[in-house]
C-alpha cells in the first residue's frame, strides 16, 4: 500500500474500530426494543423505537465496512413499514419476525468477531486524536427521551455511549464492563438522591474506580455537597450544555491519563539511554534516544522535545557543551535541560547549571523520582508555551504558532519528500449566528468546532485558529485528496451537532479549501491557494470543501 493511502486507511480503520466497539451495545439496544415491541405490538412508540434503531444500523453499517449487515437491517426496517399504516400481525408473523431478527443479531456479532485484523484500535491509538479512541460513557437517567437526545449528540464527538434507564442495571453494567465515565441523574423513582446513593454504594462494594458526573434539575448546595461526597467529578444542571459536558468529560479523563511529554535523552551509552527511555515511556512519555550528539540540531527541529535529559560525559563533546549549543538558538532558550550524571563534584554541577541547564540529578536515581522531577519541569514548560502559543477561547494554536508549525512541517516534508496538506476552514454565515443568538453563543460554536477537530483528527495533525472564525489544519504525510475525505466526515458531523441557545436549537456548517505540496512548496503561497479554494467553496454554496489545483495556482 502506498504511503499516500496509509493515512486514509488508518482513519478508516479507526472509524471501523469505533463502530465495532459500539456494535454489541447497539445490538443489545435493538434486542431490548424488540422485546418491548413483542410485549405490546400495537404500541406505536415501541414500534417507532425499533424502526429507528434498524434505520440507524442500515445507514451506518455499510459505511464502516459491513455492507451486508446494513442491507439486512434495511430489510428488517422495510418489513415493519406496513405496521405504521395500520396493518396488524398475527402471532405467527410476530414470532417469525422476532426469530429472523434475533438470528441477524447473532450473525452480526459473529461477522464482527471475524474481522479482528483491521480493527485493532491499539495499533492506531498513538496516532489518533484525543477522542478517536472511543471512550465509554454510561448515561444513566430514567428519562428515555433525554438520554436518547444526549446520546445522539455525544456520539458526534466519537464517544461510545451506553444508555441505562433503570438505576438497578447500573451495578451489573459496571461489573461487566468498566466505563470511563458515568454520567448520572441524582434522582430516580427510587428516591430523590437515589443516583448519588447508588454511586456511593457501587464504589464502596466493588472498589472499582470510575469517574462520575452528576446531572440534576436542582442546583442546591445540599445536592452539590452530596455529589461531592459521593466522589463526583462534575455537576451539571439540566438542560445540559453538551459542549460543556464534553469539555468536562475530557478534562476528567485527561486528569487520569499520563501526559505524553516529549523527552529527548542524550547519552552515548545505548544501554543506559534505553533504560531511562523505558522508565520514562512506562510513565506515558514520548521518548527519543540520541546516542550521536552530532544529530542534535536535526532532532531538535523534528522531534521538538519538551525536555532534554543529558549525560555529562560523552566522547565526542560533553553535555555542558551540548547545553551551550542548544541555548545559542533563541527558539530553545526555555526548553528545560536536565543533567543526569554520576558526577558528585559540586563545582562540576555548578558549571553545568551555568551552561544553561535547569537541574542536575545524580545517578543512581529512583525511577519514580526521575519521572516526577522531569514531569514537573516538562509540565511547567508546556504551560508557559501554551500561554504564548494557544488561542484563549479554543485552546488551539494561535495565528503565529500555526505559521511556525507550518514552517516546521514543510521543512520535514521537503526533507523526506513526503506529502503534506493544508486546510483552511471558515464557518458559514457566522455573522448571522452572532447577530441572532449573541456573541457568547457564537463563542460556543467556535469551541464546538475546535473540539470536534481535535477529537476527530490524528494526534499528528496540527489544528489552529487562524483568525475570528477561520481555522487551519496541517495534515503531515497526507495528500490533499485524503485530507479532503477526512475533513468531509468532520464537516458532515459538525453540521449535525445541535447548538443550544435560548431562542432554540440550531446547526452551523463550515466551508474549507485544501492545498498540498503538489501545488506549491512555498508556505505563503500554500496559504493563498488554500484560501482561494475556500473562496470557491463559499461561492459554490458553502458547507463544502474545494481543492486547490496546480492550474489554479498558475492562473
Ligand atoms: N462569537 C464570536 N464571533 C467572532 C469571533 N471572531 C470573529 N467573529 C465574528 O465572525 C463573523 C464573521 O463574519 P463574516 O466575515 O461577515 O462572514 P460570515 O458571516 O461567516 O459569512 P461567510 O464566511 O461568507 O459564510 C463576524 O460577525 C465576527 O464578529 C469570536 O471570537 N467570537
Amino acid at each position: 500500500m502506498s504511503d499516500k493511502n496509509d493515512s486514509l486507511q488508518e482513519k478508516l480503520r479507526a472509524l471501523e474500530a469505533v463502530f465495532l466497539a459500539k456494535l454489541p451495545s447497539r445490538l443489545q439496544e435493538m434486542d431490548d426494543a424488540l422485546g418491548l415491541f413483542l410485549q405490546e405490538p400495537e404500541n406505536k412508540e415501541h414500534l417507532a423505537l425499533l424502526h429507528r434503531l434498524l434505520h440507524t444500523m442500515a445507514g451506518s453499517a455499510g459505511t464502516f465496512g459491513f455492507p451486508e449487515v446494513g442491507t439486512q437491517a434495511r430489510e428488517f426496517e422495510g418489513r415493519l413499514k406496513p405496521l405504521f399504516n395500520g396493518e396488524t400481525w398475527a402471532k405467527t408473523s410476530l414470532s417469525q419476525y422476532a426469530g429472523d431478527l434475533r438470528k441477524y443479531f447473532a450473525d452480526t456479532i459473529k461477522t464482527a468477531e471475524n474481522k479482528p485484523a483491521s480493527i485493532d484500535s491499539d495499533e492506531y491509538a498513538d496516532e489518533l486524536g484525543e477522542g478517536t479512541r472511543p471512550r465509554l460513557i454510561y448515561l444513566v437517567d430514567d428519562d428515555q427521551a433525554l438520554t436518547e437526545a444526549i446520546t445522539l449528540q455525544l456520539e458526534h464527538f466519537a464517544y461510545e455511549v451506553v444508555r441505562i434507564n433503570a438505576l438497578k442495571q447500573l451495578a451489573v453494567a459496571i461489573a461487566s464492563r468498566k466505563p470511563d465515565v458515568v454520567v448520572i441523574e441524582l434522582g430516580f423513582p427510587e428516591g430523590k438522591m437515589a443516583g448519588v446513593e447508588e454511586i456511593a454504594r457501587i464504589k464502596k462494594m466493588s472498589r472499582l474506580k470510575f469517574l462520575t458526573i452528576f446531572v440534576s434539575n436542582t442546583s442546591s448546595f445540599e445536592s452539590r455537597l452530596l455529589a461531592v461526597r459521593a466522589g463526583g467529578d462534575g455537576y451539571f444542571t439540566k438542560p445540559i450544555d453538551i459542549v460543556a459536558l464534553t469539555d468536562r468529560i475530557d478534562a476528567v479523563i485527561g486528569r487520569e491519563e499520563p501526559k505524553g511529554y516529549r523527552v529527548l535523552v542524550i547519552d552515548d551509552d545505548a544501554v543506559t539511554s534505553e533504560y531511562y527511555g523505558t522508565v520514562l515511556r512506562s510513565a506515558g512519555m514520548s521518548v527519543k534516544l540520541l546516542n550521536d550528539p552530532s544529530q542534535l540540531l536535526k532532532v531538535m527541529t523534528d522531534f521538538r522535545p519538551e525536555l532534554l535529559l543529558l549525560d555529562v560525559y560523552m566522547p565526542m563533546c560533553n553535555g555542558i557543551e551540548l547545553a551551550k549549543i542548544i541555548r545559542q538558538d533563541n527558539s530553545y532558550l526555555d526548553v528545560p535541560i536536565v543533567f543526569l550524571s554520576s558526577e558528585r563534584d559540586l563545582g562540576k554541577q555548578l558549571e553545568a547549571i551555568q551552561s544553561g541547564a535547569d537541574d542536575f540529578l545524580t545517578k543512581p536515581i529512583e525511577a519514580d523520582f526521575l519521572v516526577s522531577a522531569l514531569s514537573s519541569r516538562a509540565e511547567r514548560y508546556r504551560s508557559l508555551r501554551s500561554l504564548i502559543m494557544r488561542d484563549g477561547l479554543t485552546g488551539l494554536y494561535n495565528h503565529t504558532a500555526i505559521k511556525e508549525e507550518l514552517g516546521a512541517e514543510m521543512s520535514i516534508a521537503s526533507r523526506n519528500g513526503g506529502p503534506m496538506a493544508l486546510a483552511m476552514l471558515d464557518l458559514d454565515n457566522f455573522k448571522n449566528v452572532n447577530d441572532t443568538y449573541g456573541h457568547p453563543v457564537g463563542d460556543q460554536v467556535l469551541r464546538t468546532l475546535s473540539r470536534l477537530l481535535r477529537q476527530r483528527l490524528r494526534r499528528s495533525d496540527i489544528v489552529g485558529r487562524y483568525g475570528g472564525e477561520e481555522f487551519i489544519v496541517i495534515f503531515p504525510d497526507t495528500s490533499a485528496a485524503v485530507a479532503r475525505k477526512v475533513l468531509d466526515q468532520i464537516r458532515i458531523a459538525f453540521n449535525k451537532i445541535q447548538q443550544h441557545a435560548d431562542q432554540g436549537d440550531f446547526s452551523v456548517s463550515f466551508s474549507a479549501g485544501i492545498a498540498d505540496l503538489e501545488v506549491t512548496l512555498d508556505a505563503d503561497e500554500l496559504f493563498d491557494v488554500a484560501d482561494e479554494a475556500l473562496y470557491r467553496a463559499k461561492q459554490g454554496g458553502r458547507n463544502r470543501i474545494e481543492l486547490a489545483s496546480v492550474q489554479t495556482n498558475r492562473t
